[in-house]
């Protein structure tokens, strides 16, 4: 059928009003995106470059990604062993042995069932040195072994990242330091709802650090706020570890890469779930500030600069607590 001017016209209006509702429906991107790892380092340019382009996208638009082929599923699966491990293999007695002692714990547990808080969490400090409790055997190598392999990742991530960011490969590892960087681990049990002394696992935060890196037994209860202002639920496919942006590399883009806002939430969970979330920081005396080339007329230095020590004690923790100060670093608007 022939279509008169008029008609190509409404078509024309009609096709262009959908495009412009498309753009503005951004429920298509409360996905959190794949990154495969082993791409980002293809020998294939323009598979490299795409994958690059894409991470770039995931930590601008969404501070989060699920990262495949990073670290082999045996590995990751022993890790997992070893954390249920400890929890099941050792007497609640046996782990508040490790309750706070001093400031410079490297290792430290507590327990939390208020309102604000539901889990059983262990700290280990895990770089520069590599600190784990003996008991039971299983644990302290199987997740080692998993921690060898995500500092591999983590490297691999810092020269991909840098890359995205229009800088040469070692940037953010020379800017953190990450030879020397600050790790700690944390380990933990969530009850099952039933069991829980309200809905909360862990109340809304962002993570100090580089980026943190995260594997679980069984999905349903960690959320992260998209940059959209909606809820998403962290579902790993097996053999996928969870990648979030932390507080520092915010801090050196001067919030191109924002850290991510997460939460874990108990409603639905009807077993108990355990993770692992790891803090990947710069070393604890690091300077971090927003890096000249992020900073212009148009945007101003948001954070003002601190070593990642301080920072980390900022409020009154200890570096093992790695607690977030970002709010605190903020410069205020001035207009
Ligand atoms: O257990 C989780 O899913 C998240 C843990 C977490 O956010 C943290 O330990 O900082
Ligand atoms: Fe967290």
């Amino acid at each position: 059928m022939a279509h008169s001017v008029e008609m190509l016209g409404q078509e024309c209006f009609d096709l262009k009003n959908k495009a412009i509702a498309h753009l503005h429906d951004y429920s298509f991107m409360d996905e959190i995106p794949t990154i495969d790892y082993s791409l980002l380092f293809s020998k294939d340019h323009n598979e490299r470059a795409n994958s690059l382009e894409h991470l770039g996208k995931a930590c601008q638009d969404f501070g989060c990604f699920y990262l495949i082929n990073g670290v082999e599923e045996r590995v990751v699966e022993g890790a997992l062993k070893g954390i249920s491990d400890y929890f099941v293999l050792t007497n609640q007695e046996e782990r508040s042995e490790y309750l706070k002692k001093n400031s410079m714990d490297r290792i430290r547990w507590y327990l939390r069932s208020d309102a604000g808080e539901n889990r059983e969490n262990l700290k280990i400090v895990t770089h520069p040195e590599y600190h784990c409790p003996s008991k039971p055997d299983s644990c302290k190598d199987a997740i080692g072994e998993y921690l060898k392999g995500m500092h591999e990742v983590e490297l691999g991530l810092a020269k991909a990242i840098s890359t995205t960011l229009g800088y040469e490969e070692t940037y953010i590892e020379k800017e953190f330091k990450l030879e020397a960087g600050f790790d700690v681990a944390t380990l933990n049990l969530y009850p099952p709802s039933l069991q829980s002394k309200g809905s909360t696992g862990l109340a809304e935060h962002t993570d100090p650090g580089f980026f943190v890196s995260l594997i679980q037994d069984v999905n349903g209860g960690l959320q992260v706020l998209s940059h959209q202002g909606n809820w998403i639920t962290v579902n790993l496919p097996r053999n996928t570890i969870f990648i979030g942006i932390g507080d520092h590399l915010e801090i050196l883009t001067n919030g191109k890469y924002k850290s991510h806002i997460h939460q874990v939430i108990l409603d639905n969970n009807e077993v108990k779930r355990i993770s692992m979330a790891t803090l990947h920081g710069p070393s604890l005396d690091t300077l971090v500030a927003p890096a000249p080339g992020f900073i212009n007329d148009s945007h101003p230095p948001t954070y003002r600069g601190m070593t990642y020590k301080e920072s980390l004690e900022l409020n009154g923790f200890d570096e093992i607590d790695v607690q977030s100060s970002l709010i605190q670093l903020q410069v205020p608007l001035s207009f």
